[in-house]
């Protein structure tokens, strides 16, 4: 049999729950697949780590599993790889030993609620104009100062220049270029725009955000564009002299991967959490209802992208609080053959605020709250709240997205989805009928680990550029709305009255 002389481009979606590594060819179909999951843990209530030397060895088994998966392909059919990864989660390692001085504290985690009580000074929005977010337990940099202030010796061995910080794309691109032989520290600027660190319209670290934060520029990576070759890599690992060309934050990569160039394009993915992105184009839009700026995506030189995005810190890590922790389900597919024993949630409304309340409340102090209960509710019942609880929460973020792209002459007319759960069909139906437009699904499931394939392979030539993703794009399922506007407009004000009763409840003697 001769060789194999087709090239393809890999992908590596470092995610909440596990690691991913995706082989795609020139179509942006998929060859082969490596995956394993990581522990997720709690060492107290509202805390959430991950080990990084796990995630390091789960990311190169991952590839490793994807490339005796596809046989006759070895790295050098590879021509770039492209990194996509869990956003916020912040790793600080020590660059002489490779060593990480804590766990990675993971996006959901709120320990950092008095830190950003604090930095706020009475105004949640203190730095706001320039990183684009509010002060909230959910970004990079305030987890970082958590690290600096609690470890022991941390901050004296990061004033000495020992320490780096990261989130995850920058931790795996220092150790996939050789970790304490020369390995690259770097990240792009859709993971930077999630730190508070970095000024939306410089593109740069703000030292002033770094100064009140007590970080030493030191740590910081340089801040590269989503699409270029970073480095390649190390010698000894499985991807040898391949080229690291792409890094994007997931959300981002999803964004890019769905297409979605046109200022008024959205997505949204629903995975663990759940976050909508609408393209911006060239412009910074300051949210006045809630929303984050951040940034889409930048190509090489070219300009950036921005964009508006609702965040949802629970999603489908709900359906899995409900198989684990209250085992009502086996798997997460059951939850919709549960719902659809009943016809509807019988008045029963949940809120997840299992990690506060994220956009367009940004409420760390909110906790989840099951409602509306009566002798009448049963699970079935509570299994379609727990569905309906993304969609309400969707509608959300969307009402606060119209609402400010209004302002700026920008429409969302349809919806496109990826991720997980929308393998759920009373979902996505039920998502339609709140929004009031179609929501759509692309044939390729995987958006996230394409665009991040995209970004890489454009970098390198490999593809000439978006007009490859829009011509690979291709629809799978759509639905349109159909519920009648009274039933609509009745259980949303249902549901965000159930909203308001997850508010102020954390108090400090609360555990
Ligand atoms: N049929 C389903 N109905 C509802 N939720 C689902 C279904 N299938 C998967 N999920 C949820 O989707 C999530 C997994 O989606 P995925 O996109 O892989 O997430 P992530 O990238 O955040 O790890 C899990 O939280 C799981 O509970
Ligand atoms: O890894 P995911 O898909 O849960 O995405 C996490 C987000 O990037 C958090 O902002």
């Amino acid at each position: 049999m001769s060789p194999n002389t087709q090239k393809y481009v890999m992908a590596i979606d470092q995610g909440t729950t596990s690691s991913r590594a995706i082989l795609f060819d020139h179509s942006g179909q998929i060859v082969s697949t490596g995956q394993l999951e990581h522990e997720q843990i709690f060492p107290r209530a509202g805390w959430v780590e991950h080990d990084p030397k796990e995630i390091w060895r789960n990311v190169r088994q991952a590839v490793a599993q994807c490339l005796a998966a596809s046989k006759d392909i070895n790295s050098s059919n590879i021509v770039a790889v492209g990194i996509t990864n869990q956003r916020e989660t912040a790793v600080v390692w020590d660059k002489t030993t490779g060593e990480p001085v804590y766990n990675a504290i993971v996006w959901q985690d709120t320990r950092t609620d008095k830190i950003c009580d604090e930095l706020a000074q009475g105004d949640d929005d203190r730095f706001k104009e320039r990183c684009g977010l509010p002060l909230a337990t959910y970004f990079a940099g305030p987890k970082v100062k958590w690290i600096l202030d609690n470890v022991d010796g941390a901050r004296e061995k990061a004033e000495r220049g020992d320490l780096l910080l990261g989130t995850t794309d920058s931790w795996v691109v220092w150790n996939m270029t050789g970790g304490v032989q020369g390995g690259v520290h770097v990240t792009d600027v859709t993971n930077a725009s999630r730190t508070m660190l970095m000024n939306l319209d410089t593109l740069d670290w703000n030292p002033d955000i770094c100064a009140a934060m007590g970080i030493p520029m030191s740590m910081l990576p340089e801040i590269k564009s989503s699409s270029e070759v970073y480095g390649e890599g190390r010698k000894g690992g499985f991807l040898v002299g391949v080229p690291i060309a792409g890094i994007l934050g997931d959300q981002q990569a999803a964004t890019f991967g769905q297409a979605c160039f046109e200022r008024g394009m959205a997505k949204n993915t629903y995975g663990t959490g759940c976050f909508m992105l609408m393209n911006t184009g060239e412009e910074v839009i300051h949210s006045r209802n809630g929303l984050l700026t951040t940034v889409c995506y930048k190509i090489g030189d070219n300009k950036p992208v921005y964009a508006l995005e609702g965040s949802i810190a629970v999603a489908g890590s709900l359906v899995q609080w409900v198989r684990d922790n209250l085992g009502l389900i086996k798997d997460a597919a059951e939850i919709e053959t549960l719902a659809t024993t009943v016809d509807d949630n019988g008045g029963a409304y949940f809120v997840p605020a299992f990690s506060g309340l994220f956009a367009p409340y940004w409420k760390d102090d909110a906790r989840g709250a099951l409602v509306g209960l009566t002798r009448y509710v049963n699970k079935g019942h509570i299994a379609r709240a727990v569905i309906e609880s993304t969609a309400f929460q969707t509608r959300e973020v969307a009402e606060a997205m119209a609402a400010d792209a209004k302002d700026a002459d920008i429409e969302l007319t349809e919806l496109k989805v990826d991720g997980g759960m929308t393998a759920n069909e009373t979902l996505m139906q039920f998502q339609a009928d709140q929004l009031g437009v179609a929501v759509v699904r692309p044939k390729v499931a995987e958006t996230t680990a394409l665009g991040a394939a995209y970004a890489a392979g454009i970098a390198v030539g490999y593809w000439d550029g978006e007009q490859d993703v829009i011509d690979n794009w291709a629809e799978d399922a759509r639905w349109e709305p159909q519920v009648d506007e009274d039933e609509r407009e009745r259980t949303y004000r249902l549901w965000q009255k159930a909203v308001t009763r997850t508010f102020d409840w954390v108090d400090d003697d609360v555990r």
